[in-house]
């Protein structure tokens, strides 16, 4: 078993230093990526942590229903109680996670849509702007106040209004919190001291994400009042899980949300963002076209975005991973960018942007591609995202020829792959500045 310092076990302790602060540089995954390919499948990354990169630990470690549990890690993202995501009580995490499946389900998805085409007619209008003057566009800040509205109109039945603003200002510190719970929950004993001690540091950024994730709290406690209060028939996120809890229902068609949603459907028809059929793609068309979920499918091996080890507690008795025996109580991870680069799995085109390896019948990877995760605590929202994911590509590469503005001439298919930063959370390096034109 190496030692990721790369020093000898005996300055172990050192490792889980190393990777706060390669976390803190924004590598993560390249960092793992490298330890592995410097020191084969097991490296021990913490005093006890050790990061696996071997496909058939897959199945051990996420696939043995509630015997590995989530570790430690996860108490830095169970800010005031066990969520969803956080919690490490199975029993917790079942009765929810069976509360709000059919929330999350294809069907229920498939009746939120509306409210996806609500932000898709906004962003489509601004763009149509950026287009007409022939003005460059960072894609990737508007694509992300898409979604962040999205998520809004969904889980808070209003969106946060940044794409009609426009205004990075508007959104909320999503960035600064999963940073922060990523590093805290490297060294979990600190956790509480965190806690407590956070709100006293003088650092601007560490202000603002307190008064802004105190905020968003305070947004969802009054969204969920007002929405008992208020019955709507609104088929959002909010509706479907207030419906599952059972502490307020109603189907009446008259409240303010709807009229909202009507107004907001009616001004969006005003502006005639649809000369030539539909802008906002239905997702059951997008799912129709094989090639374009190889591409996104593809595009998840390379660049993950949900890259941090996912941290579970090796069970009573021990375990035996890629020939090493791992005994009882040792934190085990699996990084999915890291997996998705093995290339005893993928061959040695892995590093190609090869979307028709997913056309062959004959190749059968899936079971290693987990940009969502695996087994029973894998991604609840994964509709929701592959609907977003593949309603903008189609809405986009529809509607406008897409060039990259700091390299004119230069098509996405000739261009390498963009570098991303990264603490667990991958984001593209810097800005997507495209220009579009109207097809
Ligand atoms: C591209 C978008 C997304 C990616 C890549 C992603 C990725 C993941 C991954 C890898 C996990 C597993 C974590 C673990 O094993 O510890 C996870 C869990 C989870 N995700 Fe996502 N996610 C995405 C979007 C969403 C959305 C849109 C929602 C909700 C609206 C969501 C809600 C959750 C929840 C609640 C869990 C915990 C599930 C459980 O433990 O039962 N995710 N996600």
């Amino acid at each position: 078993m190496a030692d990721g310092s790369g020093n000898g076990l005996t300055i172990a302790e050192l490792a889980e230093k190393t990777v706060v602060e390669e976390a803190l540089l924004s590598d993560y995954e390249h960092v793992l990526l490298a330890l592995h390919r410097k020191h084969g499948k097991i490296v021990r990354i913490g005093p006890n942590h050790i990061n696996i990169s071997d496909a058939s630990a897959v199945k051990t470690v996420y696939g043995s229903g509630r015997n590995f549990k989530k570790s430690s890690f996860y108490d830095a993202f169970t800010a005031l109680r066990p969520n969803l995501f956080g919690t490490r009580n199975e029993e917790i995490h079942s009765a929810r996670r069976k509360a709000v499946a059919n929330s999350f389900s294809a069907q229920s998805v498939a009746s939120m849509e509306v409210y996806m085409d609500i932000c898709m007619h906004k962003l489509i209008a601004k763009l149509d702007v950026f287009a007409e003057q022939r003005q460059a566009v960072d894609l990737k800040k508007w694509i992300s106040f898409f979604l962040m509205d999205v998520l809004g109109e969904l889980a808070f039945s209003r969106p946060f209004g940044v794409l009609e603003k426009g205004d990075e200002a508007l959104m909320p510190p999503t960035y600064e919190h999963v940073l922060l719970a990523t590093l805290s929950g490297q060294v979990p004993w600190c956790i509480p001291y965190v806690r407590k001690v956070l709100p006293y540091v003088p650092i601007p950024s560490l202000s603002r994400m307190i008064k802004e994730r105190d905020h968003l709290r305070q947004m969802a406690i009054e969204s969920v009042e007002k929405r008992i209060a208020t019955p709507s028939d609104r088929k959002d996120l909010l509706g479907r899980l207030i419906e599952e809890c059972e502490t307020g229902q109603d189907s009446k068609g008259t409240s303010m949300d709807i009229v909202d949603v009507q107004t907001e459907a009616f001004e969006i028809d005003a502006l005639d963002l649809r000369p030539e059929g539909t802008a906002s793609y239905p997702f059951q068309e997008t799912n129709q076209l094989s090639y374009l979920q190889a591409v996104v499918t593809e595009g998840f091996r390379l660049n993950p975005v949900f890259t941090m080890a996912l941290l579970r507690e090796v069970p009573k008795g021990g375990t035996v991973i890629a020939g090493e025996c791992i005994p009882e109580g040792t934190d085990v991870s699996i990084c999915n960018h890291v997996l998705h680069h093995d290339e005893q799995v993928f061959g040695p085109s892995l590093e190609q942007f090869d979307p028709e390896r997913w056309m062959d019948a004959e190749y059968d990877c899936t079971a290693y591609l987990i940009p969502f995760g695996s087994g029973h605590r894998a991604c609840v929202g994964r509709n929701i995202a592959t609907a977003e994911i593949q309603k903008l590509v189609v809405s986009l590469l529809a509607r406008y020829d897409i060039t990259l503005a700091d390299a004119p001439g230069t098509s996405f298919e000739q261009s390498t792959m963009p570098p991303t930063r990264s603490f667990g959370v991958a984001d593209l390096d810097g800005h997507l500045t495209v220009k579009l034109k109207r097809r």
